[in-house]
């Protein structure tokens, strides 16, 4: 158990309502009780004056009392619901820092705690992070699900299956020698293997967590004057990029993460693709606009069709100055209902590529290790020797293994409990 006991805000910053100040540790009782006097039982709220060491109160606040290891951080835990004024949250974190063994607490180290203490696994670590950085409905039921265990609970129940599996094979190769051991048996173990890899494929169809964080990724493509940086400010609905009549305006690549009708994108304008450039800066921008087309789940394409990399959404832009038609869909900076329509168009591809149709989803860190259990359990069905199938599957169970009890590294969870705020 850590030495110290902490205290912190895990309510919004003041002024609000109310705030909530945590202590948890082993002096978080006796801290309390010096401010509040005696404690209500575990449990149950009682309202207490808060005072200050020379006696003079602070608040009047509500005090609850969580005794570890049954509280959220395994250690003893106490809230005090205080009146959310700044002056009053100051004077108790003053009050309590005065005192001995308690310190303010680090971002995140309430549920890092939890974790040190078994009371969360590190999938639902992570999902607790996520979970406070959800933008959208996607977002946030998948960290839900994870903050709630059922990732883990997927992959154990997964590992289980694959047990029961490894154990049929080795049984049929110990009574290999009796002639008698029925058909049946020797297959038995396939179907198991086979319906466990169809619901891991399944899953890795899903989304990652970092394409529903990131958002669809549309980028803006075309000749030099197009129209790409007019119709990457229109879509924004602000002047982001700045546009010239002169070709070869824009350099770099300039990205905008927007959330729309609850969905997530990250919208690219690029630099004009010209034919023919000496200059040094506009061909740096062209490979990056190729490099970047290269990954996009969109590419909205202002030029020829017959110049549209393959699968790009052909636009016709500048629509107003009666360009022949011809593309999938007309704009103009000048129509609204244009752009509008042309977000339709963005929101249907996100729906396609984007929707999260399972309950978890799943890391870019995890679906590579995930593959992996894929592929060995391919290979051992692929196998007609049952030693050469139970060893597969012993790969592939030590992979998944690995997955469920996630040993994390001291970075690796600095950089996780980094993302929480202050108090959680
Ligand atoms: N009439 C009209 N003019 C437009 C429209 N969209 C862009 N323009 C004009 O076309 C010119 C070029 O626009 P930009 O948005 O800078 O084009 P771009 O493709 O970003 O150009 P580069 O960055 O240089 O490759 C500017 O003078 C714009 O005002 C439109 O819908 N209607
Ligand atoms: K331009
Ligand atoms: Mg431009």
């Amino acid at each position: 158990m850590d030495a110290d006991t902490i205290y912190a805000l895990s309510s919004g910053a003041p002024p609000a309502a109310i705030a909530v100040v945590r202590v948890s540790g082993r002096h978080a009782l006796a801290a309390a009780a010096a401010l509040a006097g005696p404690l209500p039982p575990p449990r149950s709220a009682a309202v207490r004056t808060l005072r200050g060491s020379d006696g003079a109160p602070l608040d009047r606040a509500l005090v609850l009392v969580f005794p570890g290891p049954n509280s959220a951080t395994g250690e003893d835990l106490v809230e005090l619901h205080l009146h959310g004024g700044r002056a009053v949250v100051a004077a108790v974190s003053a009050a309590l820092a005065d005192q001995p063994g308690l310190r303010q607490a680090e971002p995140g180290e309430f549920t890092r705690r939890a974790l040190t203490n078994g009371r969360i696994d590190l999938h639902q670590a992570e999902g607790l992070a996520d979970l406070l950085e959800a933008e959208t409905e996607d977002q946030r039921r998948a960290a839900l699900a994870a903050s709630d265990g059922m990732l883990g609970e997927t992959l154990a129940g997964w590992l289980r299956s694959l047990s029961g599996a490894a154990a049929m094979i080795e049984a049929t190769i110990d009574y290999d020698e009796e002639a008698d051991i029925a058909h049946d048996r020797v297959d038995a173990w396939r179907p198991v293997v086979a319906a466990v890899r169809d619901e891991m494929v399944a899953l890795l169809a899903q989304p990652s967590v970092e394409r529903l964080r990131d958002g669809l990724l549309v980028v803006l493509a075309g000749p030099p004057n197009a129209g790409k940086s007019s119709l990457f400010n229109a879509l924004l609905g602000r002047d982001a990029a700045i546009v010239t009549p002169i070709a070869g305006t824009t350099r770099d690549v300039i990205e905008a993460h927007v959330v729309r009708s609850g969905i997530p994108y990250r919208l690219c304008d690029t630099a004009g693709l010209a034919e023919y450039t000496d200059d040094v800066v506009e061909q740096i921008g062209i490979d990056r606009a190729r490099a970047l087309s290269a990954q996009a789940d969109v590419i909205l394409w202002l030029g020829e069709r017959a110049t549209a990399p393959v699968g790009a959404v052909h636009v016709t832009a500048k629509a107003d100055l009666a360009h022949e038609p011809g593309g999938d869909i007309s704009v103009s900076t000048k129509s609204a209902g244009s752009i509008d329509r042309l977000w339709e168009l963005l929101a249907s591809h996100a729906r396609e590529q984007l929707t999260l149709r399972s309950d978890v989803a799943l890391r870019e860190t995890q679906r590579d290790a995930l593959r992996g259990v894929t592929d060995s359990l391919s290979n051992s069905l692929c196998e007609i020797e049952p030693l050469m199938s139970a060893e597969e599957l012993r790969v592939a169970r030590r992979l998944l293994g690995g997955l469920v009890g996630q040993d994390a590294t001291e970075a690796m969870l600095d950089a996780l409990f980094g993302r929480f705020c202050l108090g959680k």
